[in-house]
C-alpha cells in the first residue's frame, strides 16, 4: 500500500516543496508519524537507516510552525555538527515555499556570527548539544515559544554522556512541548530513559526481520591485524566503487589509514574530531562531489549522514557496539539504492560479530580475501569499459594514423595490450605502516555509555567540561 503526500491533509506550499524535493509517496515511518506530529503527539520513532525519518519530523514540524510569529518554535538537537547542517538543509527545503526561517548551530563555528544569524529571528533551530546551551546561557536563543523538540538519533543523545546536556536543554522549554525522537536503533534501557520526560509516547516501529536495510549487501573477512590494509586496498581495486566509507577506531587510525592510500595511489581524506570544522567541512563537501573516491572516519561519520553515491562501507576496524555497526553501514543502501558493506575481524574479534549478529537478526556472508591477480583483474574492467565507452562514442580520426603505424611494427594484441598496462592502476603494494590499535574489551551496557561519554565529550564539550571528561577513560578520550 503506498500513501501519497496529500493524505495528511499537508498545506499547499509543504506538497509544493515536497513535490520539488522529489518524494513521490510517503516511506513507511513517514506513513506512520506524520499524523501523529500533526497531532502534538509525542513519539519514539525507530526505522531503518535511509529511510526518510528527517522528514517524517520534518514535515510536521515545518506545516505547524507560525510564519507570522517570530520566536523560536521548535528545536532540533543532532549528535554532530555534520548531522545539524544537513538536517536543517532538509529543513530549508521541506519549509522553502513557506519560507521557514532554519538555523544551524553548532561548536566550531564563530559563535558572534551565529547570534547575528539568530537576530533575524529563525523559526527553528537545529543544533548540537553543546553550542545549544552556550546560546542558551547567553539568552542568544529562548526556548520559551518551543512547541516541539526532536532528538535526531536520540539513543546516541540520551546515552549517558549526552542525557545531562539533554535535561538541561529541555528544561528551558516549556512542559506543554510535543517531544520527537528517531533513531535507526532504540536500545532498550535508552527507551526507558527516553519515556521519562516524554508525555504517554507513540512507540512507531516499522516492521522490519532486520535492523538493518536488505538492500545491502553485508559481508565479514576474518583476516589478521597487518593483512588489513593490503586487503583493503584489493578490495578497493576489485569492487572500485563509485564512492566508499572506510571507518577506522581512532583519530590516529583514521590518519595514518588516509595517508597510507594516498601514499598507494588513492584519493582518500581522514575526518575526525580533531580536525577544525572548516576541514571537516571541506573533506566532506570533497567527498560529496566525488573529488575524493574514499573518505576514512571515525563514528563522527557513523550517523544520520546521507550521501548519495556511497556504494561502499569498510569496516577497517570493527565498531565496538551493534549499534555502532548498523548507523556506519547505513551510510550506504539509502532510499532505496544498494549498497555493500564490509567488515573486517581480527580472529580475537570473533564474539564482537556474533554481538552484531544478534542485535541485527542477520549473519553476515563470509568473504574471502581477494588476491592481487583478482585485483588486477578488476581494474583492467575498468579500463576496457572505459576502452569501449570511447570507441562507441567518441571520435578518433586524429589517433588512427598513430595506430596504424605500430600496428606495422607489433601485433594488434600487443598494442593493445600495453594501452590497457598504460590505463590500468596495477596493485601497489608500496609498504606502510599502521600503528596497532587494540580492540577495547567488550563492554557491557553502563561502561559503554561511559565510554561514549568520554569521546563525545572530546566531540562536543571540550571547552567546557575538559576536566570531568578526560579524567575518565583514558583509552579513548585520548584516542578517538
Ligand atoms: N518520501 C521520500 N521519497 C523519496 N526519497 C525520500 C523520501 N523521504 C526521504 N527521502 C530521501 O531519502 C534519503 C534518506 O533520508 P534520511 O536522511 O531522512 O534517512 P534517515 O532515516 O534519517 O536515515 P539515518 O538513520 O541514517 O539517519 C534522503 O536523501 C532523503 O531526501
Ligand atoms: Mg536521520
Amino acid at each position: 500500500m503506498t500513501t501519497s503526500f496529500q493524505q495528511f491533509g499537508l498545506s499547499h506550499d509543504l506538497l509544493k516543496s515536497i513535490k520539488k524535493m522529489g518524494f513521490e509517496e510517503a516511506t513507511p515511518i513517514q506513513a506512520q508519524t506524520i499524523p501523529l506530529g500533526l497531532q502534538h503527539k509525542d513519539v519514539i520513532g525507530q526505522a531503518q537507516t535511509g529511510t526518510g525519518k528527517t522528514a517524517a519530523f520534518g514535515i510536521p514540524l515545518i506545516e505547524k510552525v507560525d510564519v507570522s510569529n517570530a520566536f523560536i518554535q521548535a528545536i532540533v538537537v543532532a549528535p554532530t555538527r555534520e548531522l545539524a547542517i544537513q538536517v536543517s538543509e532538509e529543513l530549508y527545503k521541506i519549509g522553502y515555499h513557506k519560507r521557514i526561517r532554519v538555523l544551524s548551530v553548532y561548536g566550531g563555528q564563530d559563535i558572534n556570527r551565529q547570534i547575528r544569524a539568530l537576530k533575524k529571528r529563525p523559526h527553528i533551530i537545529v543544533g548540537t548539544p553543546g553550542r545549544l546551551i552556550d546560546h542558551i546561557k547567553r539568552k542568544t536563543v529562548r526556548l520559551e515559544y518551543v512547541q516541539t523538540v526532536v532528538l535526531d538519533e536520540a539513543d546516541e543523545m540520551l546515552n549517558m554522556g549526552f542525557i545531562e546536556d539533554i535535561e538541561e536543554i529541555l528544561s528551558h522549554v516549556p512542559s506543554s512541548r510535543q517531544t520527537l525522537l528517531f533513531s535507526a536503533t532504540m536500545p532498550a534501557p535508552i527507551k526507558a530513559i527516553a519515556e521519562k520526560f516524554m508525555n504517554d509516547p507513540e512507540h512507531v516501529k516499522i516492521k522490519a526481520k532486520e535492523v538493518t536495510v536488505p538492500n545491502i549487501q553485508q559481508y565479514y573477512l576474518e583476516i589478521p591485524e597487518k593483512k588489513k590494509f593490503d586487503v583493503l586496498t584489493r578490495l578497493l581495486d576489485l569492487q572500485s566503487p563509485d564512492l566508499a566509507i572506510v571507518f577506522g577506531r581512532t583519530k590516529r587510525r583514521v590518519d595514518e589509514l588516509s595517508e597510507a592510500l594516498n601514499l598507494r595511489g588513492y584519493s582518500a581524506e581522514g575526518i575526525h574530531g580533531d580536525l577544525s570544522q572548516a576541514r571537516r567541512l571541506s573533506v566532506l563537501k570533497k567527498f560529496k562531489e566525488g573529488t575524493i573516491d574514499v573518505l576514512v572516519a571515525t563514528d563522527v561519520a557513523a550517523r544520520g549522514l546521507d550521501i548519495s553515491g556511497v556504494t561502499h562501507v569498510y569496516n577497517f576496524d570493527v565498531p565496538q557496539d551493534p549499534e555502532s555497526y548498523v548507523h556506519r553501514i547505513g551510510r550506504t543502501g539509502r532510499a532505496g539504492k544498494n549498497g555493500m558493506a564490509i567488515t573486517f575481524i581480527t580472529p580475537r574479534e570473533i564474539g564482537i560479530l556474533d554481538n552484531i549478529e544478534k542485535t541485527t537478526k542477520r549473519k553476515m556472508d563470509k568473504m574471502r580475501p581477494p588476491t592481487l591477480n583478482e585485483a588486477l583483474e578488476g581494474q583492467q574492467k575498468i579500463t576496457i569499459e572505459k576502452i569501449r565507452s570511447i570507441v562507441e562514442n567518441e571520435n578518433l580520426t586524429i589517433y588512427k594514423k598513430a595506430a596504424e603505424e605500430l600496428l606495422e611494427q607489433y601485433d594488434s594484441v600487443t598494442v593493445l595490450a600495453a594501452a590497457v598496462k598504460m590505463m590500468t592502476k596495477e596493485p601497489d603494494t608500496t609498504p606502510v605502516t599502521l600503528t596497532e590499535e587494540p580492540p577495547l574489551p567488550m563492554k557491557k551496557e553502563k561502561k559503554r555509555s561511559k565510554l561514549k561519554r568520554d569521546f563525545k565529550g572530546k566531540e562536543n564539550k571540550k571547552k567546557r567540561q575538559s576536566a570531568r571528561s578526560r579524567g575518565n577513560h583514558p583509552i579513548s578520550a585520548k584516542s578517538r
